[in-house]
């Protein structure tokens, strides 16, 4: 088994991705690979989406996601939609079915380019979010930070997308929050056992929220996929919108929009968005030793 690897250095809205190609291989990338590639400016990154041979009949792909800290994720809306325009790119194909830890996604490739990815179905339960105390209503938890009679941010929407996600409700600019203080101690909060993806999100007509999000072992990050999955499905439930909305992701760069759909007749969460394919190289899986190809000019670490 050769040592090295290919990979694609991409983004779906800003949000970085390593598109890892561990197909043929039994080793996985590791923690370890996953720190050291985050530790270098150009290869820093939000998610790592390693490809691998499919373990399901009718599934292109098994898709093992790690976070920047090394920490596995369970879903990643952008990630997939890269992981889309990389094989559809290689292969001609426009359909593709990917199974992960949280179950079977299916994407297609539309003519624009653009990628819709079927993220499946919201999980409202508590202790499957998971949550640490029951309640019976997760539209609406009560959790609130900042002075008790005039807290910052309080009664987030809860829901698992997969992963687990809190939509705090705002009313105004996203931007003017200071996530990057709460957003930890939002994350590590005891009533999320496995942490939680943090979003703030102002609804801004029936039809679109502004969102910005602080994620699970990434921090923040200029999108997120799922996040704008379980913004929009919270807005619907609890009728701040309909179920069909455009997600404005205000720390994208450049600033770009995600249309997601809570489809009614099968309660599948349909997101659509962009992805761009930035430079490839080749990797160490086992250490995350990288160079990038020459005919992109030639850097090895
Ligand atoms: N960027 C991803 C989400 C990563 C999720 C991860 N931070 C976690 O749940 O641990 C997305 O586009 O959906």
């Amino acid at each position: 088994m050769s040592t090295t690897v290919e990979f694609a250095k991409m983004n779906g809205l800003g949000n970085k991705i390593l598109v890892v190609d561990m197909r043929g291989r039994a080793d996985k990338v590791t923690s370890a690979a996953a720190v050291a590639l985050n530790a270098h400016p150009d290869t820093a990154f939000d998610q790592i989406m390693a490809i691998h041979d499919p373990r399901a009949q009718g599934t292109d792909a098994w898709i093992d996601i790690l976070n920047c800290d090394g920490s596995k994720a369970q879903a990643c809306g952008n990630g997939t939609r890269c992981v889309v325009q990389a094989l559809a790119a290689e292969t001609g194909k426009k359909v593709f079915t990917f199974q992960t830890v949280a179950g079977i996604l299916n994407a297609v490739e539309h003519d624009d380019g653009t990628i819709s990815v079927d993220m499946g179905k919201p999980v409202f339960d508590w202790d499957k979010i998971p949550l640490a105390e029951e309640f019976h209503d997760t539209s609406r938890i009560e959790l609130q930070i900042g002075p008790i009679d005039s807290p910052v941010l309080h009664s987030p929407s809860t829901m698992s997308m997969g992963n687990p996600h809190a939509v705090f409700w705002v009313d105004r600019d996203v931007m003017s929050f200071d996530l990057a203080r709460f957003g930890p101690l939002l994350e590590n909060h005891p009533m999320f056992p496995e942490r939680a993806n943090i979003t703030l999100a102002q609804v801004t007509s029936p039809v679109s929220i502004t969102t910005r999000t602080w994620e699970r072992g990434a921090g923040l990050t200029l999108a997120c996929g799922s996040a704008a999955c379980a913004t929009a499905v919270s807005a619907a439930r609890t009728g701040r919108t309909g179920r069909k909305v455009d997600i404005h992701v205000a720390s994208a760069k450049p600033p770009g929009v995600l249309s997601i759909e809570w489809r009614e007749r099968d309660d599948h969460v349909i997101m659509t968005g962009p992805a761009e394919w930035e430079w490839s190289g080749t990797v160490d899986p086992a250490t995350g030793s990288w160079s990038r190809d020459q005919a992109q000019g030639a850097e090895a670490r």
